[in-house]
């Protein structure tokens, strides 16, 4: 597999942010992306992206077969909720594991949640996606999404050899489409794809990212 960079890398942080002040838009008002409600809350803030990344969503959408959907589970997050995201996971490291610091949780953390700070979903820069068919059913992906590392003995990373070939053929198809939309997948996750972010700014090369934190859909 070729080298991960994890969202604690101290590089990600240090890429600065231009905030381009783009709004953030609902999803659920496009006819070309299907977004699924099991990460709902009350606000429907789950379902709202950049501007450009809804755009690029529509792009990715038309480069799929025609028989598949994007199935969006998650865009905007809350930096409360990010915040407790982060914190569990650390803690849950640590009591998983005697013997590590708050360091090394904090590093084995970030390879499912990321650190607050830098935080992809936070911007509105984020998307948790899968495929399905036209007629709603899921693909195989090889794990669940949002199963993490220990859960799934890291058959998340998006390039995990030991997954069925239907799984590796799917991940493909969708790796296909959001890469040639502008998306960067983060590599611990099949499912995690941002545009905009620090994350973004870092894999790509680009000087300055263009998503701060966003205070979310009530805000614009
Ligand atoms: C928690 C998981 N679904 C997720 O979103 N992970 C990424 C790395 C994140 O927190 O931005
Ligand atoms: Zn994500």
């Amino acid at each position: 597999m070729p080298e991960i960079v994890l969202l604690s890398d101290p590089r990600i942080a240090e890429v600065a942010v231009k905030e381009c002040g783009e709004p953030l838009v609902d999803l659920r008002t496009l006819e070309a992306v299907r977004v699924d409600p099991r990460l709902a809350d009350r606000e429907g803030a789950f379902a709202h992206v950049r501007l450009s990344v809804a755009d690029r969503l529509i792009s990715a959408q038309t480069a799929l077969p025609r028989r598949l959907r994007l199935l969006v589970v998650e865009g905007f997050r809350p930096a409360a909720l990010q915040q407790r995201y982060f914190a569990g996971s650390v803690a849950a490291h640590r009591a998983a594991n005697a013997g590590w610091d708050e360091h090394r949780a904090y590093l084995e953390a970030s390879r499912y949640v990321s650190p607050p700070e830098v935080a992809p979903h936070v911007s509105g820069g984020a998307v948790d996606l899968t495929l399905c068919t036209v007629s709603g059913a899921e693909l195989p992906m090889g794990t669940q999404i949002n199963a993490t590392p220990p859960e799934s003995d890291e058959a998340c990373y998006t390039d995990f050899p030991n997954i069925s070939a239907a799984a590796r053929h799917n991940r493909h198809i969708l790796g296909t489409a959001m890469a040639s939309a502008g998306f960067v997948n983060y590599p611990t996750e099949w499912w995690h794809w941002s545009y905009g972010d620090r994350y973004w700014a870092f894999i790509t090369g680009t000087r300055f990212a263009r998503y701060g934190i966003s205070d979310g859909p009530s805000s614009t």
